[in-house]
C-alpha cells in the first residue's frame, strides 16, 4: 500500500487515481479547481465515463480515495506524486507545458523527504528532465527525489476497463528504486511492464497515438479511393484486418479522428520532430488527411442537397466518440458552425454531450431530446458519432419523418442493401453511394 497524490482531476487523474485506490493504495486526488473538488467531495463526477461514478463512490466509502484542493498538503503527505494536469495544444501546435511546470514548482516547494514524481500527462520528450530541473531549482532543502515517466493509454468511454486490465505499463525511471516502486503499483493491473529511459517512455506515448491516428487516416485515404473506383472500404478493412500483422482495429473509415488526444498529440509529435531537425512527412499527411475528411463529408452533403441556405439539417452525434460527453476536437464542432454559416437550420442530438456543446458553440443549432425529434422535417441527416441509439434507429420511421430521405453517414452505421430497400439516398464513407429510387444492384 502506497500513499499516492494525483495532481489534476481530469479524465486521467480521476480514473488512474480511482483505480490505484481500488487496488488498495491510499490516494488523494487534488486539483486547483475548487468547484471540481467540492463536487467530487459530494460524489458529483464532472465527466461521463461508464463505471467511474460507482468506482469513485466505492473507494470513497472504503476510505482509500480522498479529494482535496490543498495541493501543497497533498504533496507533503505522499510517497508518490502523479502529475496528471492538461498539456493542451498551443497556437503553434506544440504541447503547452504551463501547468506541468507550475505543478513541478509546487512539488519542489513541498518536498519533505524522498518522493517519486511521476508524469502521467502526455508530454514532449525532455519534459521529465525539465521537471527534474524545476524541482532542483525551487527545492530549498534538496530532499532526494526521482522522476518517472509513466504515460497513460486509457481510452475515453472504456477508461476503467482499460486501466484495471491495462495491456502494458510503460515506466521510464531515473533510478532502479523508483522503477521498482512504480512497477509494484502496476502489479494488480498488468504483468507487461516496459522498462525504459525517461526519453523512451515519453516517445512511446506519442508513437502509440500517432500510429493509431495513422491507421485511421490511412483507411480514410483508402476509403476516398474506394469511392472513386466503386469499392467498399468496410470489406477492404475486413480483408486486410484478418492479416494478424495488420490487425482489424482502428481501420474504421469515417469522418476522421477527434478527441482530446489524437489531434493534439499528432501536432505535438510534428513539433518534436521539427525541434530535432527531422521532416516527419508521414505525420503531416496523417493530420492533413484527417482535416480534409470533415470537409469531404460536408461536400457529399452539398453535392446532393445543393445550396444549404434555408435547408433543415439534422446532426446526430456531438461527442467525438460514443460513451463520453467529451467534445474536444469533435467533428460536430467544425461541421455545425459551417452549416449554420451557410444558412442551414441545424437540429442537433446527442444522448449526453448537449450541455458541453451549448457551452462551446451556443445556439448555432437547436438541440433535441431524441434523435427522431432532430430528424423530423429535415432535408438531410448527418451522422457524426457512432452512438448505439443511433445504430438502433427505426429506419422506416426515420424515412417517414424526413422531408427527403437523405442521410450522410460519417460512421458507416447501416447496411447498403437495407438503405436501398428503404429508398434512402445514403452517402457513407468509402462505399458506393445509394441513390433514392435506384434499382437494387446485385453487386452491392
Ligand atoms: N483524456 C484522455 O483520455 C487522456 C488519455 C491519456 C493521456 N491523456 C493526457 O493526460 C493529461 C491530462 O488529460 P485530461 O484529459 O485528464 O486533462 P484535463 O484538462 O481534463 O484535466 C486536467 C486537470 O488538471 C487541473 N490542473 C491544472 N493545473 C493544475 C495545478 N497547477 N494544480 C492542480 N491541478 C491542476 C485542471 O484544473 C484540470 O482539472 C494530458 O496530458 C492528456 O494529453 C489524456
Ligand atoms: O477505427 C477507428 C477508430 C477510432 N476512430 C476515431 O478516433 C478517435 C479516437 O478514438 P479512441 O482512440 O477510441 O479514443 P481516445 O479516448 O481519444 O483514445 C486515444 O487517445 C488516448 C489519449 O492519449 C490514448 O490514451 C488512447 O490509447 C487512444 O486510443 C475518435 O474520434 C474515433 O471516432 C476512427 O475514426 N476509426
Amino acid at each position: 500500500m502506497k500513499k499516492i497524490t494525483v495532481i489534476g482531476t481530469g479524465y486521467v487523474g480521476l480514473v488512474s487515481g480511482t483505480c490505484f485506490a481500488d487496488a488498495g493504495n491510499d490516494v488523494t486526488c487534488c486539483d486547483i479547481d475548487q468547484v471540481k473538488i467540492n463536487n467530487l467531495s459530494q460524489g458529483i463526477i464532472p465527466i461521463y465515463e461508464p463505471g467511474l461514478k460507482e468506482l469513485v463512490h466505492k473507494n470513497v466509502r472504503s476510505g482509500t480515495l480522498h479529494f482535496s484542493a490543498n495541493v501543497p498538503q497533498a504533496i507533503l503527505d505522499a510517497e508518490v506524486v502523479y502529475i496528471a494536469v492538461g498539456t493542451p495544444m498551443n497556437s503553434t501546435g506544440e504541447a503547452d507545458l504551463t501547468y506541468v511546470k507550475q505543478v513541478a514548482k509546487t512539488i519542489a516547494e513541498n518536498l519533505n523527504g524522498y518522493k517519486v514524481i511521476v508524469t502521467k500527462s502526455t508530454v514532449p520528450v525532455g519534459t521529465g528532465r525539465l521537471v527534474e530541473k524545476v524541482i532542483r531549482k525551487y527545492s530549498k532543502d534538496q530532499h532526494p527525489f526521482d522522476v518517472v515517466s509513466n504515460p497513460e493509454f486509457l481510452r475515453e468511454g472504456s477508461a476503467i476497463k482499460d486501466t484495471l486490465n491495462m495491456e502494458r505499463a510503460v515506466i521510464g525511471a531515473t533510478s532502479e528504486k523508483a522503477f521498482q516502486i512504480i512497477a509494484e503499483l502496476h502489479q494488480p493491473f498488468t504483468s507487461n511492464i516496459v522498462k525504459a529511459s525517461l526519453e523512451t517512455a515519453e516517445i512511446i506515448k506519442y508513437a502509440a497515438n500517432a500510429f493509431l491516428a495513422t491507421k485511421i487516416s490511412f483507411i480514410n485515404d483508402i476509403a476516398n479511393i474506394c469511392e472513386r473506383v466503386g469499392a467498399d472500404v468496410t470489406k477492404v478493412s475486413a480483408g486486410v484486418g484478418l492479416d494478424s500483422r495488420i490487425g482489424n482495429k482502428f481501420l474504421q473509415a469515417g469522418v476522421g479522428f477527434g478527441g482530446s488526444c489524437f489531434p493534439k498529440d499528432t501536432a505535438a509529435l510534428l513539433h518534436i520532430a521539427e525541434d530535432c531537425g527531422y521532416d516527419f512527412k508521414l505525420i503531416k499527411a496523417v493530420i492533413e488527411t484527417n482535416e480534409k475528411q470533415r470537409v469531404h463529408l460536408v461536400e457529399k452533403l452539398v453535392n446532393s442537397l445543393g445550396e444549404l441556405k434555408g435547408k433543415t439539417i439534422s446532426v446526430l452525434g456531438l461527442a467525438f466518440k460514443p460513451n463520453t460527453n467529451d467534445i474536444r476536437s469533435s467533428p460536430a464542432l467544425d461541421i455545425i458552425p459551417y452549416l449554420a454559416e451557410q444558412g442551414a437550420i441545424v437540429k442537433a442530438y446527442d444522448p449526453i454531450a448537449i450541455v458541453e456543446t451549448k457551452k462551446q458553440i451556443g445556439y448555432q443549432c437547436s438541440y433535441t431530446e431524441n434523435a427522431y425529434e432532430a430528424i423530423k422535417g429535415s432535408d438531410a441527416c448527418m451522422i457524426l458519432t457512432d452512438w448505439q441509439d443511433v445504430k438502433n434507429l427505426d429506419l422506416a420511421k426515420v424515412k417517414q419523418l424526413m422531408n427527403q430521405p437523405l442521410i450522410v453517414d460519417g460512421r458507416n452505421l447501416f447496411k447498403l442493401e437495407r438503405m436501398q430497400e428503404l429508398g434512402f439516398t445514403y452517402l457513407s464513407v468509402g462505399r458506393p453511394a445509394i441513390q433514392k429510387d435506384a434499382v437494387i444492384s446485385k453487386a452491392i
